[in-house]
């Protein structure tokens, strides 16, 4: 028998026991949903006695069980249903790749066959191992011979006498590869030579040995990964995400792992790699999202704005401190200081008059000694203000406006208020004070509510207290900052907060200030944090998040050459996260592969950067990048219209990437007659199939077949500031890159060798 018939031979037997256990799964399907059905009529025997408390109580247990025996039921089902799902997966494509593995200490060379899930027929024999198995790991890692794997028991030594790979199409083996390679870079070639689509894909069969690293870590504490364009940051990721949720299974939900990506469009590009993999997706974000969700109230500068507001100078200046971990520790250190003077506080009031007066908040406040901080400090206060507020509560009843009120009860509402209460009273004044107390109740109501949500702390006068102390704090002068001009960004802070808006550098610090004042501890069930793009968000902000997770790994991926928001200082972001994170527990990783582009287009791309980054192309031929300079926008939509055309026939999608919301919208107007194009103006949309047109900074962290740059022109893209945002355009090109400009090349292209790319 040849290796490709034995191969058929295994595969058809695994076929059909695959067959045999999605027919005695249907049967636990079936048996799960009768048994469900039965509880749900079980409900029908809950009675809801509330007379008292005993039979309140007892309502509740019975309440309880059937819960319970629902939630049993439900998970037998759902595991079921599970299971139903995975074993479909398995039928379309068992597995991928083999390995002969010899582990020390015995003789028998074990055939491990690596697929999405794990298959067993009996216990121990497994026919398929998933590829986050422990011993799968050897098929990502190393060639032929002797190695080492990790176990949740330690490193185990093995011998590999063969790695195969296959292709599998409807029950056939297509292909058989062996190789004594890592993973063979022809597979890595069929993988990466796809097309586009709008939806990542999980790149589980190829993935590299530098990946296979990121995804299987557990012991960092910080997992920082910077990795040139395309060299999989955001796939090693995703699959990290679906390797962690089976290595702590039963210990962690998809719930419990946070994503923050760069923008919601790019949420939609990656949400099918997990459901591919057979997991939920995790939390996905932005911190813009993150952020309107903690402060509902206020109106949040948006993406658009941030990156098409150019700032310069002073006001650069300013930006740059607040996004500092000196303006972090600042604020500690302020914050530390409020346990002693300077809360800034709002009366609480009733029905138009004080109730309890600002002056006496303090005294409440500060009567608590120096062991407390601002957390206890809160709580003790809330605490006394309640005790204060039913005093008065008690005190109202007799007021003239209650009087009232019992008067004019109608039949209904004073039905309504006694409820089940015996309707006989002592007397008038025990049936008046029962009444009156219920209306002064209801409307104390709002009150407590407020005072158990901080309403009495008033957080915009203590921000703007906050800015003002800040010179107090920080040698400003350190940062070219006047007094002056301090005083004048706090003017234009507070003039956007009369208006209900928020300026997105002081977005991060308000609620950071409002959580040291509440003594939040924040959100201790997430158990990992992924940051990607890292290099856009600044220290004080990962300061904030590492805050606000405080029981979280972090794994943060990015390019410091894709830095288009925070640019050059990004550099200085490695140094900054070594002092919040043990530099003991904390791992960096560099990928310099890449692999969406061809060569031709990373070799393009990365003579744009200056310092000229490590990045190494993946050997995949194509054209080269095509640069024309003509001499009126009108030429610039003529030859669109024509590369497009040729795209289309090539069968290449195309995104059009311009650089401001603005020019996206000129370019459809100028082409939506002549061609079919979408245009992507907010990050809220959803990603269309077909050419589409794209302002940069939301064309963060995709891929398209094909890359057309409008308006490349000297006048567009000038400052040597906008390097980065012209790298990141060029790279999101897979296989065809044109760029068009008006009269004048910018500068930042005009620099890449001449034989790099073809003039039109
Ligand atoms: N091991 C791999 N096997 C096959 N394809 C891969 C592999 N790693 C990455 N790719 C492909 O390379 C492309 C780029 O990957 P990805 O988007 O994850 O890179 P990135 O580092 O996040 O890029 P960027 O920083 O530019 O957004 C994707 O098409 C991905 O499928």
């Amino acid at each position: 028998m040849t290796p490709y018939e034995a191969e058929q031979k295994r595969l058809d037997l695994v076929l059909e026991k695959i067959q045999d256990a999605k027919a005695e799964n249907q049967l636990q399907q079936a048996s799960a949903a009768t048994k469900k059905a039965d509880v749900d009529a079980g409900w029908k025997d809950v009675r809801f006695k509330s007379s008292t408390y005993g039979s309140l109580f007892e309502t509740a247990m019975s309440v309880r069980q059937q819960q319970q025996m629902l939630q049993e039921r439900e998970l037998a089902m759902n595991s079921a249903e599970h299971q139903a799902v995975v074993l479909d997966r398995l039928q379309e494509r068992p597995y991928f790749a083999r390995i002969d593995v010899k582990e020390k200490g015995t003789e028998k060379v074990d055939q491990i066959y690596i697929g999405l899930a794990s298959f067993s027929d009996g216990p121990d024999n497994f026919l398929i191992y998933d590829w986050r198995a422990p011993i799968s790991s050897i098929y990502y890692d190393g060639g032929l011979g002797h190695v080492t794997y990790e176990t949740p028991d330690g490193k185990q030594d093995a011998e590999v006498s063969l790695k195969r790979q296959f292709q599998i199409e409807d029950g056939t083996i297509v292909t058989i590869f062996d190789t004594d390679e890592a993973v063979g870079d022809q597979m890595l070639l069929n993988a990466v030579s796809g097309e586009s689509t709008t939806k990542m894909k999980s790149i589980v069969t190829t993935i590299q040995k530098e990946q296979n690293k990121i995804i299987r870590n557990t012991a960092a504490d910080l997992l920082f990964v910077q990795g040139a364009a395309g060299s999989g940051k955001t796939s090693a990721v995703l699959q990290r995400v679906a390797y962690l949720l089976y290595r702590y299974r039963g210990h962690l939900t998809s719930g419990q792992v946070v994503l923050f990506s760069p923008n919601q469009l790019f949420n939609d590009y990656i949400d099918q790699v997990l459901p591919e993999l057979g997991e939920q997706n995790m939390v996905q974000m932005t911190f813009y999202q993150y952020a309107s969700r903690r402060l509902p109230k206020l109106q949040l500068e948006t993406l658009q704005e941030r990156f098409e507001s150019q700032p310069a100078g002073v006001e650069k200046n300013i930006i740059d401190l607040k996004g500092t971990s000196i303006y972090f520790e600042a604020m500690q250190r302020y914050a530390k200081k409020l346990n002693k003077q300077h809360i800034k506080l709002r009366a609480i009031k009733f029905r138009g008059k004080e109730l309890i007066s600002k002056k006496r908040i303090a005294e409440i406040y500060y009567s608590f000694n120096e062991n407390y901080n601002l957390g206890n400090r809160l709580q003790a206060t809330k605490e006394q203000l309640m005790n204060i507020l039913q005093g008065k509560a008690g005190n109202e009843v007799h007021a003239d406006w209650v009087e009232a009120e019992v008067q004019n009860l109608s039949k209904e509402q004073y039905d309504t208020m006694l409820r089940d209460n015996p309707r006989e009273f002592e007397s008038d004044e025990a049936e008046y004070k029962f009444i009156a107390k219920q209306i002064v109740m209801k409307s104390f109501t709002p009150i407590i509510r407020g005072v158990n949500r901080n309403h009495f702390i008033n957080i915009n006068e203590q921000f703007v207290h906050f800015l003002k102390s800040m010179p107090n704090f920080i040698d400003m002068s350190a940062y070219q900052i006047t007094n002056e001009d301090w005083q004048t960004s706090i003017k234009q802070t507070v003039d956007k907060m009369r208006q209900g808006a928020l300026p997105m550098v002081d977005m991060t610090p308000y609620m950071m200030l409002f959580d040291l004042i509440k003594g939040s501890r924040g959100e201790r069930e997430i158990r990992f944090v992924f940051i990607d793009e890292i290099q856009d968000y600044t220290p004080f902000q990962l300061a904030f998040l590492k805050f606000s997770f405080p029981k979280a790994r972090f794994t943060m991926l990015g390019d410091l050459n894709q830095a288009i928001f925070t640019k050059e200082n990004a550099v200085s972001l490695q140094d900054e996260l070594g002092q919040l994170f043990d530099p003991k527990k904390s791992e960096y990783i560099e990928l310099t592969q890449t692999y969406r582009s061809t060569q031709q287009i990373t070799d393009f791309s990365k003579d744009i950067l200056l310092h000229g980054a490590q990045i190494d192309a993946f050997e995949r031929e194509g054209d080269l990048p095509v640069v024309s300079v003509v001499d009126s926008v009108d030429d610039m939509v003529a030859g669109t219209v024509q590369q497009l055309a040729a795209n289309v026939a090539a069968k290449e999608t195309t995104a059009i990437i311009t650089k401001t919301l603005d020019d996206a919208k000129i370019a459809y107007e100028a082409l939506r007659n002549q061609v079919d194009v979408t245009v992507i103006r907010t990050e809220n949309q959803r990603l269309v199939s077909g050419t589409i047109i794209v302002p940069a900074y939301l064309a963060k962290g995709l891929e398209f077949d094909a890359v057309i740059m409008w308006d490349a022109s000297a006048n567009v893209y000038h400052g040597d500031d906008e390097r980065q945002l012209v790298y990141t355009i060029a790279s999101r090109a897979m296989h065809q890159l044109t760029v068009f400009a008006v009269e004048k090349l910018t500068p930042l292209l005009a620099g890449v060798a001449d034989d790099l790319y073809e003039k039109r």
